[in-house]
């Protein structure tokens, strides 16, 4: 058992930090937002995650699991300290690294033991040598301070899953001190750990997450040819997935990728490259496709209707992707303003999203157009002239073909995420596009 200490409790650190109280360490989780910390005490996640705050409320009752605004007591005789702070996209696309950076001399002036600090935010390389020598600059007390890096692979939705059961440990150390306790901390984990040095570590982050975006622009690419030529992205890819080189998993097609990852993590390395005077063209590609991508279905329902002005739009789903309610860079705020602008009368729905989307538009009316949030898409499809589906939670999986026909004014649905199949929606009437598949019409 060791004691650790947790900076930031987001997707990444929160997770963390249960994650290591569950496998038997004492932890302190640190965030600097006071109500958060009040709930997180009190049981209550920041974030909604599946099976989070079953884990935080047993592990508080077992007295291995704490929460601070107070870092200074929290780092001062912790063994690690993992930092899981946000590192955001700059305007310039690079990696915002004041957080991290924050933290990293917060540890420096409060540490009294030797101490490994483990960086678990994606950050690019080179990061962790000028961390590690930033704190030795500042440190009060004569003592031992490394850096490790520790990247996180958990998606959203699925954070406490990913983190319990990791396909892998990653852990880039320049010390067999750092390597043996880091190892140590993770061994009850029992999971593969792939032990690299720290540049290596933060390129597989990188490496990994920019690949995933790679493989799904390359999707959509291929998704917008099928439509000229008459071939369907859905075959196709089912087509490709029998491949063990290719694999089965993200072929999907769709409206681009979102989320607070693969967005900035694809532009932070082609800025790295750049600084190192290398055109990383591939990831160039990758985010020009999602940056045209992410308008493709108000584009193809604009072609069709030419105006929005006083129209009834169900927008089925918000957020991302299923399973959060984190609306970073999710489609549909892409394409809710333009439709907006345009008069548009919206009825949205997303059984999770809502609240954080009112963030961006409060009920009522914005621009020519308005929007109302309703509780169910059964409730946003009734009279509607038209609907396009963001995101394929289950709520809105489960609408069958036939209620478009029954509920809508006139059935015309714009799906993003490629839910439906193309002869069930012809058979019950409705006029159906999507991505990378024939238009169908009754
Ligand atoms: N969200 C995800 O699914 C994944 C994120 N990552 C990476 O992990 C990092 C964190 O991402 P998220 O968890 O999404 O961030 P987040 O934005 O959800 O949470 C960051 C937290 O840090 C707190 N914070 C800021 N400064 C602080 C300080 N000085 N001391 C203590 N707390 C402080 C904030 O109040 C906030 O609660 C990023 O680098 C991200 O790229 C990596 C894998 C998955
Ligand atoms: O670094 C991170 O933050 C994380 O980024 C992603 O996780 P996440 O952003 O939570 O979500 P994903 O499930 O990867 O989906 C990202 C986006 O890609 C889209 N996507 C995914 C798969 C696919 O086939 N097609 C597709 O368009 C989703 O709709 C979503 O908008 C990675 O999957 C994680 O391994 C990584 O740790």
């Amino acid at each position: 058992m060791k004691n650790l200490a947790v900076a930031g409790t987001g997707y990444v650190g929160l997770v963390t930090g249960v994650c290591m109280a569950e496998n038997g360490h004492n932890v302190t989780c640190v965030d600097i937002d006071e109500q958060k910390v009040k709930n997180m005490r009190e049981g209550i996640s920041p974030i909604y995650e599946a099976g989070l705050e079953e884990l935080m409320s047993k592990n508080i009752a077992a007295g291995r699991l704490h929460f601070t605004t107070d870092y200074q007591v929290a780092y001062k005789e912790a063994d690690a300290v993992f930092i899981g702070v946000g590192t955001p996209e700059k305007e310039d696309g690079s990696a915002n690294l004041q957080y991290v950076e924050t933290v990293a001399k917060q540890i420096a002036e409060s540490v009294e033991n030797d101490c490994l600090v483990v960086v678990k935010s994606t950050v690019p390389i080179g990061t962790n040598d000028n961390l590690e020598k930033l704190i030795g600059d500042s440190l009060v007390h004569n003592v031992r301070v490394e850096v490790a890096s520790n990247p996180e692979f958990l998606a959203q939705g699925t954070a406490v899953r990913d983190t319990l059961e990791a396909a892998r440990i990653v852990i880039g150390t320049e010390s067999e001190w750092a390597e043996n306790l880091l190892t140590e901390i993770y061994t009850s984990f029992n999971l593969p750990i792939v032990s690299v040095n720290r540049r290596s570590a933060e390129m597989i982050k990188y490496a990994s997450n920019d690949f995933l975006a790679l493989k799904i622009s390359y999707m959509n690419d291929i998704a917008n040819l099928c439509e000229l030529v008459g071939a369907d992205i859905q075959d196709v890819a089912e087509g490709m997935s029998y491949d063990d080189r290719i694999g089965n998993k993200f072929l999907n097609a769709g409206i681009g990728y979102g989320g607070s990852c693969f967005p900035k993590d694809t532009s932070a390395l082609e800025f790295l490259a750049r600084q190192y005077g290398y055109d990383l063209r591939t990831m160039q590609a990758t985010i020009g496709i999602n940056n045209e991508q992410k308008l493709k279905l108000y584009e193809k329902a604009k072609q069709r209707l030419t105006s929005f002005e006083s129209l009834k739009i169900a927008v089925l789903g918000l957020t991302f992707k299923p399973g959060t309610d984190d609306l970073r860079e999710a489609p549909s705020l892409a394409n809710v303003p333009l439709l907006l602008e345009q008069g548009a009368d919206i009825y949205a729905y997303d059984p999770i999203g809502v609240e954080n989307f009112k963030q961006f538009y409060a009920e009522g009316s914005h621009g020519q157009g308005n929007i109302t949030y309703v509780d169910s898409p059964e409730n946003a499809l009734e009279g509607a002239a038209v609907c396009l589906i963001f995101t394929e939670w289950g709520e809105i999986r489960a609408v069958m073909p036939s209620q478009y026909k029954e509920l809508m004014q006139s059935p015309l649905v714009f799906d993003g995420r490629n839910i439906y199949d193309l002869q069930e929606m012809a058979d019950k009437g409705v006029e159906y596009h999507s991505i990378g598949r024939p238009t169908v019409k009754d």
